[in-house]
């Protein structure tokens, strides 16, 4: 937990000091949960967003993508069940005026007890070293087991009070395990009540006119709205898909841990339109799909793990998260979700319109049912700067810190430095960078020893340092060094443009997808 710990702040600073991620506003100390991304971060998103955007529009005939608007007609979120049900519990402490999602207090009291059994396991394990059997262990032990139980106990009747909103009861359950305020200890606490996460805004000049909107929660109604028109237009047939990217807002009760939850953040969602009774089987589809391309970002397969819902929203019939293990644990990084034909059912009903669909194979009309695959942008780019930010141990006792960000997505593609700042290297290296910034982004720099170059060129995620030297005048040829392994090759200066190209170029990494063994998930 403390290594966990340790690695997140250096993830927090390491953002900054590289100018990936700033706080909002910073200047006037900031604003909770907002963030800037910066000029690598900027680099950084636009890559996953176009990566996200090649794999699903792109690469199939049948998806297309639209950019709807932020602000929508009110009753939008009326007929999706945002306005009646879009909330998490709250509770107030009344000693210390914090504030306090009340399902998240009980929830973080249970996983304290199942951090017990895991502190337990590590003392077996210490204790019979190699033979030690874990799974029995976990079966046998009755300490284990009592903790095991108690943790299920009070996440079964949270979870009840909850479908059954008895929110008396999330209170008397916090009451009777003696859950205090995690900063000030006091248990003084109000009841919990109901918190819409929706962030209201008025359209129109006067306060008479004026019209009551909410800044969109999620992007995917943007697109339910629109399924006709781009039916219609596109032609489209069923099974099709419409994809968007896009910002939405959610006014979080307890926002923290970083880009991971934050108020204002991005989507990258894709409804996919099928006959109803097929959806099982779309639904299955672009479970695998999607981890494929998780996959092919190289990032270890043991970081991911499905976790399918037992307990469904009430307008699905199957949601599984694809989880990530971020520096604070295994956490929600996207979700896919079987939604029925909740959606299109619910705008006809409220819009008075026909969502319908004529199946000319089937000869019918039908609203058709919806599989959704759903992924935070933010999640996305705090999972991979998370996990490609390593302290490396060297073999001549050194260390250095590397961003091993993979290359398709890492802001600057190349580095040129000239060895000195004579001599005519300058010059030499100032035209590399106008021939390769045609085709990706590329840096100069000529500042420092190039020892020292390289290590901020890996600190930033550069995946390759070009540079030139005096044999440069001689044989037109430079020093390639890798960022992952240190090595130097060279190369001549035509050869440039084809190697990074091959290395970092979006389509040699969606290849990849094709190629990816699902067995082991
Ligand atoms: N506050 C947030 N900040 C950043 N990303 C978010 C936030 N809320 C949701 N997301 C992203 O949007 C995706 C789809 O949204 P969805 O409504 O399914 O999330 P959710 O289940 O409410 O997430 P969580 O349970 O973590 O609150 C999530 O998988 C996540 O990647």
């Amino acid at each position: 937990m403390a290594n966990q710990d340790e690695h997140f702040k250096k993830v927090i600073s390491h953002a900054k000091e590289y100018g990936y991620i700033f706080p909002s506003s910073e200047i006037y100390d900031g604003l909770s949960a907002v963030y800037d991304y910066a000029q690598n971060g900027a680099e950084l998103k636009k890559n996953i967003r176009e990566y996200w955007w090649k794999a699903m529009v792109q690469m199939h005939e049948n998806i297309v993508g639209i950019d709807a608007a932020i602000f929508m007609h009110p009753t939008t979120w009326k007929a999706s069940g945002h306005v009646d049900a879009f909330n998490d519990p709250l509770i107030d402490n009344k000693d210390s005026k914090k504030r306090y999602r009340a399902d998240v207090l009980v929830e973080d009291y249970a996983a304290k007890i199942e951090a017990k059994i895991d502190k337990e396991v590590a003392k077996a394990e210490k204790r019979f070293g190699e033979t030690f059997d874990k799974e029995q262990f976990l079966a046998t032990n009755g300490r284990v087991k009592d903790y095991q139980e108690k943790a299920d106990t009070i996440l079964k009747r949270l979870g009840r009070s909850l479908e059954k909103e008895d929110l008396a009861d999330v209170k008397a359950l916090i009451e009777e395990l003696g859950i205090a305020d995690p900063e000030t200890g006091s248990k003084n606490w109000t009841d919990v009540k109901q918190f819409n996460l929706m962030f209201g805004t008025k359209l129109g000049a006067s306060a008479d006119s004026a019209m009551d909107l909410y800044l969109r929660p999620e992007t995917a109604q943007g697109i339910f709205v629109n399924f006709l028109n781009v039916q219609k237009t596109g032609r489209m047939k069923i099974p099709f898909g419409i994809a968007q990217t896009g910002k939405a807002f959610r006014n979080e009760i307890v926002a923290r841990q970083f880009i991971f939850r934050q108020r204002e953040f991005e989507q990258m969602e894709m409804q996919f339109f099928v006959r109803p009774g097929e959806q099982k089987k779309w639904y299955d589809s672009w479970k695998e799909n999607r981890m494929k391309w998780h996959l092919s970002l190289g990032m270890g397969e043991e970081n991911y793990r499905f976790h399918d819902h037992e307990k469904l929203a009430h307008y699905a019939d199957a949601a599984t998260d694809i989880e990530f293990k971020f520096p604070f644990g295994f956490k929600e990084l996207e979700g896919i979700h079987s939604r029925t034909d909740f959606d299109l059912s619910k705008h006809e009903e409220f819009s008075g319109k026909k969502l319908q669909y004529f199946d000319p194979e089937l000869n019918e009309s039908y609203v058709p049912y919806v599989v959704e695959t759903s992924i935070g942008l933010d999640r996305m780019f705090l999972a991979v700067f998370s996990n490609s930010l390593q302290d490396e141990e060297l073999e001549n006792g050194t260390s250095r810190i590397v961003l091993k960000i993979p290359a398709v997505l890492a802001p600057y593609k190349a580095a040129v430095l000239p060895l000195v700042k004579k001599d005519g290297l300058p010059e030499i290296a100032r035209k590399i960078v106008d021939d390769l910034k045609w085709d990706f982004m590329v840096k100069y720099d000529d500042k420092d020893a190039v020892g020292r170059r390289y290590r901020r060129q890996d600190a930033a995620g550069t995946p390759f340092c070009i540079t030139v030297d005096h044999q440069t005048l001689e044989d037109h040829t430079v020093t390639m060094r890798h960022r992952d392994t240190m090595e130097q090759q060279r190369v001549a200066i035509e050869e440039l443009r084809g190697i990074v190209l091959k290395e970092t170029d979006m389509r040699t990494w969606l290849m990849r997808m094709d190629q990816m063994a699902m067995n082991s998930i």
